[in-house]
């Protein structure tokens, strides 16, 4: 294979999150760089209505000409391409041609991680807002911001996406942030849970394990939360986005240029997309998986269809009253059942709609007779 050291400057791809020698290539990316000789991989750091920009090197952002089956909004509403087909914040792809005004995607490489949810305001679309993310951190203050619910809401959406899930629980500086009773009301969840003073420079040798060279990070959480104070404390910079700046500004918007792929010191590079901001599930979740501690007890309920209310012999209602398990999460557990279950629903009508419109005999209702066509003129 022709893999050159200079379609490979791994340090500068590095710093975007590349951590692939090319002999340790995935077979099929290895493949489609076969297929493209003259191409080099590139990042995806912003997804536009009019197209792409990526980032070959680090704070370099440039715009790509997208395959015009990404750029035709009609495709995805006729189902001819999948959402998911389409390269999303943090993919990979292949670029040929020199930035900035001939730069074009010739690829999308497969991914190996991809957080997705159900679209705003449609109900049965899937949309990926990260790709090929290692880590997420789960940002949560530990004040009024604090909300276990909402924590295991963001645990769902993640579990299954093959992304690491890590909550940290900023503001433990205050007076009032009960760290110990957080940890405590946030034991059930499987997953490594730090408090933090998003501010202390210490937050970031907390955070070190993720945050290796190659690895590819970002945020979730309300607002509020301390997302931009933890980015600017890892980033290793003075506050400049935050919280005083923003108290000056009425409409509540940072002036800094957003940029979307931070280089960390410690290695890794954070990846910021206001997309993450707005959680729906997909009905693809395992709710089983995010909480399993729930899921093992029910299996010892009398009823195999028990709703863990009435019924006699619930081995969850038990568990609550011994204590050993939170009231509140088993009420999440089954309200976010609830969601998924009807979010399947309405992904499963939507797949079956598209297998319909496939029909021949129901895809020509959708033209007008020819009689009707020529009628007019
Ligand atoms: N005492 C203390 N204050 C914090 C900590 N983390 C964040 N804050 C403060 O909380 C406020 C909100 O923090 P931000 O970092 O702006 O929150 P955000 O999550 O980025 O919010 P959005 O940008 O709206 O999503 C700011 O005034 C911060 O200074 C912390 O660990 N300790
Ligand atoms: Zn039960």
């Amino acid at each position: 294979m022709s893999l050159s050291a200079t379609s490979f400057p791994l340090p500068a791809l590095s710093a975007i999150g590349w951590r692939w020698p090319p002999q340790a290539l995935e077979p099929g990316w290895a493949a489609l760089l076969a297929a493209h000789p003259a191409a080099r991989p590139a990042r995806i750091v912003e997804q536009h209505r009019s197209g792409y920009r990526v980032a070959e090197v680090i704070d370099q952002v440039d715009p790509a000409e997208s395959l015009p089956e990404w750029q035709r909004a009609g495709s995805y509403r006729k189902g001819e391409i999948n959402p998911e087909a389409r390269p999303a914040v943090g993919d990979w792809v292949l670029v040929e041609g020199e930035a900035p005004k001939s730069l074009r995607i010739v690829a999308l490489l497969p991914r190996f991680s991809a957080i997705k949810r159900g679209a705003a305001g449609e109900h049965y679309r899937q949309q990926v807002i990260a790709a090929n993310i290692d880590t997420v951190f789960v940002v949560c203050g530990l004040d009024a911001d604090f909300n276990p619910r909402r924590i295991e809401r963001y645990l769902l959406l993640v579990a299954g996406s093959g992304v690491q899930p890590v909550v940290v629980l900023t503001k433990s500086d205050r007076a009032d942030a009960d760290v110990e009773a957080a940890l405590q009301a946030l034991r059930a969840l499987g997953v490594p849970v730090l408090a933090l003073n998003a501010r202390d420079p210490a937050a970031a040798a907390a955070l070190a394990p993720w945050l290796g060279a190659g690895c590819s990070v970002v945020l979730v959480g309300s607002s509020g939360a301390g997302k931009s104070t933890l980015s600017n404390t890892l980033l290793g910079i003075e506050k400049m986005k935050t919280g005083a700046v923003r108290e000056s500004d009425a409409r509540g918007r940072h002036t800094t240029t957003h940029r979307a792929l931070l280089a960390l010191p410690e290695g890794a590079c954070l990846i910021d997309t206001p997309g993450m901001r707005e959680l729906k599930p997909t009905g693809e979740e395992d709710v089983a998986e995010s909480f399993a501690d729930v899921e093992a007890l029910a299996e010892q309920c009398r009823f195999r269809d028990c709703k863990h209310a009435q019924e006699p012999g619930c081995a969850v209602r038990a568990a609550v009253e011994s204590g050993e398990l939170d009231v509140h999460r088993v009420a999440n557990f089954l309200k976010l059942s609830d969601e998924v279950a009807g979010a399947a629903n309405r992904l499963a009508t939507r797949l079956a709609q598209k297998a319909d419109a496939k029909v021949p005999g129901k895809a020509k209702a959708q033209y007008r007779r020819p009689d009707e066509r020529h009628g007019r003129h």
